[in-house]
């Protein structure tokens, strides 16, 4: 991984949700690869906004999967952040701006983000991607490097899209709150409802290029220090051809956008005063997977519980899904629970 850096060659390095395994995808060259067809093997980086997805080909990759090997990190439970009251203040005018837009009738959610800095308490930054690897054992964890992206990294729980062959799978994901050892998450309706317009949208954007959808009821799903509420849905391609038009009706799903899908990227892209580069876009495996070496299997995440890294500074993007009940304040202090994730292993 330093090599790569050093010499500025794009790599992704990454494990799956309960695997215990990782794996690097190392180009051998410099070139920027962008993906254009959509049967190629490789890894993906997408952003949130744009066609431009990076990608690193698997022939012009060397491939290495090695075991995790048990060392008992235990992530330390992060000072409490010092909270800047003028970016608490900016957030919570723009969920205020949502939550008015959503009144209007406009919009049937909105995700607002945000993101802050953090220092780096180490100065090996593989350091920092071992610490994620025990600390979120269910997660997608992943470092990612282009010089066209910079230097990013994340664990995040939301799946995009499984797919083998015909068979795909998906999740709606939506709803938080702090997980509590020995108590079930009561969710609010406000929570409920939200999640059932990300199943929804789901359900009704697979109608055109799948049969058989089925999903399962709507379970708390644990995140690190946080709860969701999860279905998860799967369904069979009409042809195997299809999953560019799948991919791309997907992302950006309401759990990181909003609903109506376009209406809401625009109200994101005037609203936030921030550029949300890579987070919540998605990466993952194309049409390989590498640590088996099977063909025509796809996994991809959404990039979220995720931090570009420059020097001893890392970017944290957060940000949580607001319906007309929203209080700002309960919002902000989401997503100050959500970055927790990335500064535990900082
Ligand atoms: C947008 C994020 O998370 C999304 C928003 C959630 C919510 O609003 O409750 C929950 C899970 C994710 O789908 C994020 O973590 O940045």
């Amino acid at each position: 991984m330093q090599n790569q850096l050093q010499e500025q060659r794009p790599f992704a390095v990454y494990s799956k949700p309960g695997s215990a395994t990782v794996t690097g995808i190392f180009q051998t060259n410099i070139e920027e690869y962008y993906l254009t067809d959509f049967t190629k093997q490789g890894f993906v980086f997408a952003p949130f906004e744009g066609d431009k997805y990076l990608f690193i080909p698997m022939q012009e990759s060397d491939v290495i999967t090695v075991t995790i090997e048990a060392n008992g990190f235990a992530p330390a439970e992060p000072q409490p952040v010092a909270i800047n009251p003028e970016s608490k203040l900016g957030f919570e005018d723009l969920v205020a701006r949502c939550v008015t837009a959503i009144k209007t009738g406009a919009f049937g959610k909105l995700v607002a983000s945000r993101s802050e800095m953090a220092q780096l308490s180490v100065t090996d930054i593989t350091k920092v991607y071992q610490n994620l690897l025990y600390a979120y054992p269910n997660a997608f964890k992943y470092m990612f490097f282009h010089p066209a992206s910079g230097l990013w990294m994340g664990a995040t729980p939301e799946q995009l899209l499984k797919a083998q062959n015909h068979t795909i799978h998906t999740v709606a994901l939506a709803g938080t709150q702090l997980y509590k050892e020995d108590e079930e998450a009561v969710w609010e309706n406000k929570e409920k409802e939200e999640q059932q317009f990300v199943t929804d949208f789901i359900l009704n954007e697979l109608k055109d290029y799948t049969n058989q959808i089925t999903t399962t009821q709507p379970y708390t799903f644990r995140a690190g220090n946080i709860v969701h509420i999860k279905t998860d849905i799967s369904a069979e391609l009409k042809e195997a051809s299809l999953l560019k038009e799948v991919l791309q009706t997907l992302h950006p799903t309401p759990a990181v956008c909003g609903l109506p899908k376009t209406k809401a990227k625009q109200f994101i892209l005037d609203n936030e005063d921030y550029n949300r580069e890579y987070y919540s876009g998605f990466l993952g495996e194309l049409n390989r997977d590498f640590a088996t070496g099977k063909q025509a299997q796809t996994d991809l995440f959404v990039n979220l519980r995720c931090m570009k890294i420059n020097g001893n500074v890392a970017q944290l993007f957060i940000g949580c899904g607001i319906t007309k009940d929203s209080n700002p304040e309960k919002e902000f202090i989401e997503t100050v629970n959500k970055s927790m994730t990335m500064r535990r292993v900082l």
